[in-house]
């Protein structure tokens, strides 16, 4: 067994390598002599750079090819933001390990502003995310909102070209890459309820694979896969796709799971918001009941409108 090399496949964004390189670190420093290497790759999302993400086939863009790797057996193992992991995984492939989270809320960073609430009227704020863009219309509808793509580097380049007055980013991305002083204010959860996942890093491999997936469970984290299951389970049945601002965010209280989540239009102009409390144990019929809840309230709707005419992707 050791004198097999394990392959990671990753992304080669500054983001992406930092996250298969942290894996890697943990996977060499729990079982001392494994050999653990990168395999770096270019995938459609990283060559796609000028459109939404919403409407060139979502977040699933970045992780196709690494699943491909994965089924060749030109790697063994895919690092991912657990944020752009998308419900389902293709057959003999899924997610074994989700890591320790990091700090799993929005960052806002501005040269001259210190939070949302701050901005004058009308100023420009840069963010893709729908969900970003909802939460910030729906409490400040006379700002406006404006696109932006591209590596974390590439998007703070364009704050500083002036394109923006702020933009949203993730705290824990920014805190990976030592940008943490870029950050002006960590958004509370109540101003922006954070994506599903946001912050961790989880771990994908073949099913079949049982000499890795015994190798990974030294980097599981118990509390953050119990909330991120919670998340998880509460999107897949809102089958909501990246075309819909969705939120979900779990914290463990002892034992207490609290589940909140939110669906919006992107517009901000509707909001449906709800929350649970239980054992951790029930992680994801909480996530479930917390949905049918969301869909009765509203989401329902808001999904129908969104998707009018086109399934979901
Ligand atoms: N959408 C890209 C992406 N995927 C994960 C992170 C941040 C790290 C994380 O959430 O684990 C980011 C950048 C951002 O949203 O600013």
């Amino acid at each position: 067994m050791l004198d097999k090399i394990f392959r990671i496949a990753t992304r080669q964004s500054p983001l992406a390598l930092w996250q298969a390189h942290y894996v890697q670190q943990r996977l060499m420093s729990a079982h001392p002599g494994l050999r653990v290497e990168l395999v770096p790759m270019v995938t459609k999302g990283d060559i796609i750079l000028d459109t939404p993400l919403a409407k060139v086939g979502g977040k699933g863009l970045f992780v196709k090819e690494l699943e491909l790797a994965m089924q060749d057996g030109r790697a063994d193992m895919a690092v991912h933001s657990m944020k752009d992991v998308p419900v389902s995984f293709p057959e003999g492939l899924g997610l074994v390990t989700i890591c320790e989270r990091d700090d799993p809320r929005d960052a806002f960073v501005s040269h001259h502003y210190d939070s949302i609430d701050a901005l004058p009227q009308g100023a420009i704020v840069g963010t893709s995310s729908l969900r970003r863009q909802c939460q910030i219309s729906a409490r400040r509808p006379d700002l406006v909102i404006r696109s932006l793509r591209g590596n974390v580097g590439t998007r703070l380049g364009k704050l500083d070209a002036g394109e923006y007055d702020a933009i949203i980013l993730a705290v824990a991305g920014l805190k990976r890459l030592g940008l943490e002083d870029r950050i002006r204010q960590a958004m509370p959860a109540e101003v922006s309820l954070p994506a599903v996942g946001q912050g961790a890093v989880g771990i994908e491999c073949r099913l079949d694979d049982s000499v890795l997936i015994d190798l990974l469970r030294a980097l599981n984290h118990d509390d953050t896969e119990v909330c991120v299951r919670a998340e998880r389970a509460m999107n897949t049945r809102l089958e909501g796709g990246c075309q819909v601002p969705i939120g979900s965010f779990a914290v463990l209280e002892g034992n207490d799971l609290w589940l909140r989540g939110m669906v919006g239009a992107p517009d901000g102009r509707v909001m449906v918001s709800g929350e649970r409390r239980g054992p951790r144990a029930q992680a994801e019929q909480m996530g479930i009941s917390l949905a049918d809840e969301l869909l009765n309230g509203g989401a329902r709707e808001i999904l129908k409108e969104v998707y009018q005419g086109q399934p979901p992707a």
